[in-house]
């Protein structure tokens, strides 16, 4: 059994109340081990850490910061395959998926923010005429609250750490529950690496335990969130009355449009991606697929060919291309959309059933899943699935798929699949989403903003929005 433990001012520790979670892995439905079941007690026990450590954090130097950041970062690749299977054995996701890209990307955003830090400038204002100068200073602001989900465990809980600690920060954090483990790992390498005692410090738990006393908790004052909508919101009906800083990343709902005069192959083998991967797990997944008319039979064939052909599979075989769904909970949640699908006279063209994968028969298996609606009104094309499910239908025009893709309470990203310039940009304008991709999907570059509009949230990560967030904007106006 592996027990998780707290990682609280440089050490691992139980919880106070004595309290634990199982932990399951979720490619054969069995307890592998537990973790804390935290209550306010370690929250505050981590918050008095994190701020005992602020006043020297905040001070060191920025190129001491950076090195520090750039070592955890060079630690999680040596560490890759260790990493990478802990992943999985959490998540269900394929080891190769946590090695080519949730491991490599949570060194990244290390490695990235360490030295975004050593670039980012804050601005000064000539007052001319009013013989005087501004200048504006950007301080860190303390102790901040960083709580991630478990969709992309690692990848996502260090999007939000890395920066927070660039600027100067203290952190409490929550991984998600469901996926404690690599966070839990990060805490050695962190020591490693010599992050100073009670800068970082790992709270595990619940959602409504854990997660709600650091966002309660009156002296942090600032909280980055990535999970669903509705627990978005909850977090800012508590944190609002308190004036903190919130970011909320939350869900999305994103129309996939495909145009008849786009690169066809590049655009079949993305989309393939950009509806399972991770299955389907991923907020900026392309859940709804919308094609132009003209092309809608044959990408019905050419895609649903491709879609059978990926491998549902244990996570470790190299040739799986859809691993687990995280829980059972959501493996549930998932099945009951497919069937409400079917209630709303949707057409399942593949998949819908659970798989049993042989010798993990309790394992949380699902076929990868297309459905063809009739409308873009029924509940799957406007609600959350997070899952390997995806729709399609056609459509006749370019003013009709723009009111189909804004016809959403989400807006998260878009992909668009075009070579026509004059239609790109006018698309790109209308569509209401903070992240448009033409072409691609999921091409990351970390200083670009990242976030949503609408119930996707509220804020920007990535670059040095995420450093402005991380800090509070002084200005001093000196008069000469
Ligand atoms: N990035 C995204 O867009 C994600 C969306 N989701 C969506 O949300 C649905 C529900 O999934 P959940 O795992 O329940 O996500 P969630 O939003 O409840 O969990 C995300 C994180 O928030 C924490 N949390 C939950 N309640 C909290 C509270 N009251 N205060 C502070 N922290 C709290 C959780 O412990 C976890 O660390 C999914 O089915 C999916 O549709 C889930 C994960 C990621
Ligand atoms: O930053 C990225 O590249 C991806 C972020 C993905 C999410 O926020 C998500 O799936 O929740």
């Amino acid at each position: 059994m592996t027990t998780i433990k707290n990682y609280i001012n440089g050490d691992f520790q139980n919880p106070i109340k004595g309290n634990w979670i199982d932990n399951y892995n979720p490619s054969n439905g069995e307890i592998y081990g537990q973790l804390p079941d935290s209550t306010k007690e370690d929250v505050e026990n981590a918050y008095i850490a994190a701020k005992s450590a602020f006043p020297s954090w905040s001070q060191t130097s920025l190129e001491e910061r950076s090195r520090i950041l750039i070592k955890i970062s060079e630690l999680l690749e040596t560490n890759l395959q260790r990493f990478a299977e802990a992943e999985s054995k959490d998540n269900g996701k394929p080891v190769s998926l946590a090695k080519a890209v949730d491991i490599p990307r949570a060194a990244s955003n290390f490695r990235f923010f360490g030295n975004a830090i050593t670039q980012f400038a804050s601005e000064s204002h000539e007052s001319i005429g009013q013989q005087a100068v501004n200048y504006t200073l950007r301080q860190p602001i303390g102790v901040v609250g960083c709580i991630s989900p478990w969709n992309l465990p690692l990848y996502l809980f260090t999007w939000k750490i890395a920066p927070a600690l660039a600027a100067g920060n203290c952190v409490v954090a929550k991984p998600s529950e469901v996926t404690p483990l690599t966070a839990f790992l990060l805490g050695d390498i962190c020591n490693e690496a010599g992050l100073p005692k009670g800068v970082l410090n790992i709270v595990h738990g619940l959602g409504e335990s854990t997660g709600q006393a650091i966002v309660e908790h009156p002296d942090i004052k600032a909280i980055s969130f990535t999970g669903g909508t509705t627990t978005g919101a909850h977090i800012a009906r508590v944190a609002a009355p308190m004036f903190k800083k919130l970011s909320l990343e939350l869900g999305g709902k994103n129309p996939n449009i495909i145009f008849a005069d786009c690169d066809y192959e590049e655009m079949l083998s993305t989309t393939v991606r950009s509806s399972f991967a991770n299955q389907g797990q991923i907020c900026l997944c392309g859940s709804r697929i919308f094609i132009e008319a003209s092309i809608y039979e044959k990408f019905k064939t050419d895609f649903i060919k491709k879609v059978k052909a990926l491998k549902v599979g244990h996570p470790s075989e190299s040739d799986t291309n859809i691993g687990a769904l995280v829980s059972k909970s959501h493996l549930d949640k998932v099945k009951e959309y497919i069937q409400i699908a079917k209630d709303e006279n949707g057409i399942v063209l593949c998949g819908g059933n659970e798989v049993k994968v042989k010798g993990y028969e309790n394992g949380y298996y699902l076929e990868p899943t297309v459905i063809e609606v009739q409308s873009n009104d029924c509940r799957v094309n406007q609600e959350e699935i997070f899952g390997p499910v995806v729709t399609m239908m056609p459509f006749q025009n370019e003013d009709d798929v723009l009111k189909m893709a804004n016809k959403v309470k989400y807006g998260l990203s878009a992909t668009l699949w075009t070579n026509n310039l004059k239609r790109t940009m006018h698309l790109t304008n209308q569509l209401q989403a903070g992240i448009v991709w033409v072409n691609t999907w999921m091409l990351r570059d970390l200083r670009t903003p990242f976030g949503g509009v609408k119930a996707s949230g509220v804020g920007r990560e990535g670059g040095f929005e995420a450093l402005r967030f991380f800090t509070e904007a002084k200005n001093v106006c000196i008069k000469y």
